[in-house]
């Protein structure tokens, strides 16, 4: 293996309280909130079909037309306690905000810019009053930081000349002054979710990013930092050049989803998806492929049979209201939730064949199975196979326990369990199975 000084820290998986809360989420919620999303994806009555938080990029929208926005952030709607109590409804575990996206504005009073909203006519913190709610509505709280910042004069995507390398000198020590403040304003913050950090010139920065990641593990003990902050000595992130992972999970499922367990690598890891193909910022015309909540469902059961999280994300508009299409799939998948949980918190990935019929999840703690059934087969009958010595004890339906199954037997190990679940069922089924112990094989003596 190569030596790396700034290489990943620790080989295999994080073990402690803090980490194990992480991977029983199942479910968090991101939020992208900013000044992108006062255009909401139009400038001057024209269409921008790019994310919306990146219109600051088009080439239709003046970069001093943009970071004028500032002046007009002043969202009355803005209502922290409503938003918490909506994420509880949906049921996730956790919530990521954008403390301050590439555009470099700061969702909180940082003493280290102007550019924040103490400076908008809405002049209030608005991170502060979201950790309360969240904390007080009883989900985690994790801060998203931008570390590309297009409106630091001293930030560069790559450091060509001497004086780029004197600017970033500044900028680095910029970023360290914010993440700590942040670290410092919001003390219960269990986790950051980096981003922007692909540029050369951050990729450069092994050792001063190696340095700040233990500082601000220092400062909050288990804070949970994922695979897209540091990068190695080669510049190399997510993974070093050694291949071991870098932070605490790996960051690299966005608006895509790993298909098999070996594509995870065995890594925890999290799916970060937007409603729309491609918006994380509000965009008030939505336009091709917008998810439903069978399909969103559908991510997240496929996620937590994969041992990771899913984040499904949310724009609010420029008043701070959640738009009306976020409420709706908010609601339907709580519906879902609120009957068929257990088949999501605590539960993680099982060794059994994967079925057509849908997906597997395992409860870590009471080794409960879960069949989450997508595709009723034509003939009801589901197929089971499970590696030898495994029966299926009982079995019976997450939504009606006393709607009971007796599996058939086909095959050695094999077993179809032929659906009773009522056709009119919306979102996918649950059945419950709880596996016998490992069966003693006859006449074989176990070990004293
Ligand atoms: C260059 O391709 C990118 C760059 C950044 C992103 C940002 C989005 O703005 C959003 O914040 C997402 C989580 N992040 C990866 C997405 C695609």
């Amino acid at each position: 293996s190569i030596a790396l000084e700034h290489g990943s820290h620790r080989l295999g998986k994080r073990t402690d309280e803090m980490m194990q809360t992480w991977r029983n989420y199942g479910l968090g919620q991101f939020i992208h909130w900013g000044l992108y999303a006062i255009p909401g994806g139009h400038w001057e009555g024209k269409y921008y079909g790019g994310a919306a938080e990146w219109i600051r990029s088009w080439k239709d929208m003046p970069n001093e037309a943009y970071d004028e926005l500032y002046k007009e952030f002043d969202p009355q709607n803005f209502d922290p306690r409503a938003w918490a109590k909506q994420a509880k409804s949906l049921g996730a575990k956790y919530m990521i905000i954008t403390t301050k996206h590439h555009d470099g504005f700061c969702l909180w009073p940082s003493e280290y810019t102007d550019y924040d909203v103490t400076n908008s006519p809405y002049g209030k913190d608005i991170i502060g009053p979201l950790v309360e709610a969240y904390d007080a509505e009883g989900i985690d709280v994790y801060l998203y930081f931008s570390v590309m910042d297009w409106n630091h004069l001293g930030y560069r995507s790559k450091l060509e000349t001497e004086e780029d390398r004197e600017a970033y000198e500044g900028f680095k020590e910029f970023t360290r002054n914010q993440l700590l403040e942040l670290l410092d304003l919001y003390p219960t913050t269990k986790g950051l979710w980096f981003d922007g950090t692909w540029d050369a010139a951050w990729k450069e920065q092994a050792a001063f990013a190696d340095k700040l990641e233990t500082e601000m593990r220092e400062k909050i003990p288990g804070l949970i930092i994922g695979s897209r902050f540091r990068p190695d000595d080669y510049g190399n992130r997510h993974f070093d050049s050694n291949g071991d992972l870098m932070g605490d999970y790996e960051q690299g499922w966005e608006r895509k989803l790993p298909e098999t367990f070996e594509d995870t690598k065995g890594n925890d890891w999290d799916c970060v998806m937007t409603v729309p193909e491609n918006q994380w910022g509000y965009h008030s015309d939505w336009r091709g492929h917008v998810k439903t909540s069978f399909e969103l469902i559908e991510m997240l059961v496929k996620s937590v049979s994969l041992n990771g999280n899913f984040v499904m994300n949310f724009g609010p508009d420029g008043q701070g209201s959640i738009r009306e299409e976020e409420t709706k799939l908010a609601a339907e998948i709580g519906d879902w939730m609120d009957v068929n949980h257990e088949a999501i918190y605590g539960c993680g990935y099982l060794d059994w064949k994967k079925q057509d019929w849908g997906y597997y999840t395992k409860n870590r703690e009471t080794g409960k199975v879960y069949m989450v059934v997508f595709n009723r087969p034509l003939n009801g009958a589901l197929r089971v196979k499970t590696p030898s010595k495994i029966g299926l004890e009982k079995v019976y339906s997450l939504k009606e326990p006393s709607v009971t199954y007796e599996p058939e037997e086909v095959h050695k190990d094999e077993y179809f369990i032929h659906l009773k679940e009522s056709k009119t069922s919306k979102g996918p089924v649950v059945i419950v199975i709880e596996p016998t112990k490992e069966k003693q094989q006859e006449g074989t003596e176990y070990q004293k």
